[in-house]
């Protein structure tokens, strides 16, 4: 049966032991990576940046997904690339250049993601379906882990898994914001490819427990 991908978020992970904590993830099975980047801008909260992400390179072979919530993510995407991403996401709303900031990825070498936030039509990414390996919806309000996926996403989903069967079915769908055991079938039927998810896996429980209930959510529901 095919399988979401499964992204750990690693925003309420114990940040003292991040090397530790990783490589508990990538020993569980998980398939990549998420790293969430704040500027106090784009969104009120501050995370990490280039450093962090190279920290984390070296700790582990899993593809590096970085979810950029910038402003002007343009500036930084080299640095980003240098800094060992192999997938680099920024916001639609965060950038007048969009098409040029994914070209600017795909020339570094990496492969390149557009995100839309809970309030942004679809559209200010439909049109660049075409360009994109990675379309990232957000199901939260970014800026912070740990909040309750907004229920109106799943028709936003399925809309947009419709349209990239047609413009570019290579394209992976990313889904992002309050993923647990009890909702994650429902938000892979209806055509997510990659669930990204934090609070759900980095919890006071072992992560290799929480693997295990969110797969089990997702085999319980019949298979898409
Ligand atoms: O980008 C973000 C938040 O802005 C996410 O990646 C969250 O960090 C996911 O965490 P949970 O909602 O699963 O706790
Ligand atoms: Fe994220």
């Amino acid at each position: 049966m095919l399988e979401p991908r499964i992204a750990p978020s690693i925003l309420t992970a114990d940040f003292a032991r991040l090397g530790e904590q990783i490589r508990e993830a990538e020993e569980a099975g998980v398939d990549w990576i998420h790293l969430d980047v704040m500027d106090g801008r784009f969104v009120p909260n501050l995370t990490f940046g280039p450093l962090v992400v190279e920290a984390i390179r070296g700790v582990t072979r899993l593809p590096l997904d970085v979810h950029l919530m910038i402003a002007e993510p343009e500036r930084y995407l080299e640095d980003f690339a240098r800094a060992g991403a192999d997938l680099i996401t920024f916001h639609a709303e965060a950038t007048p250049h969009a098409h040029r900031g994914l070209q600017r990825i795909k020339e570094l070498g990496k492969r390149a993601g557009l995100a839309v936030n809970p309030g942004t039509p679809l559209e200010a990414l439909t049109h660049l379906l075409p360009e994109l390996d990675l379309a990232l919806v957000m199901s939260v309000n970014p800026g912070f882990g740990g909040q309750r996926y907004i229920p109106a996403t799943t028709d936003r989903i399925k809309r947009l898994a419709n349209l990239k069967a047609h413009l570019n079915p290579e394209c992976l769908l990313e889904v992002d914001g309050g993923i647990k055991p009890e909702n994650a079938a429902e938000i892979y039927r209806a055509g997510a490819d990659v669930l990204v998810v934090g609070s759900a896996l980095f919890n006071r429980q072992p992560l290799a427990h929480n693997l295990e209930r969110l797969k089990g959510g997702i085999h319980a529901a019949s298979s898409r």
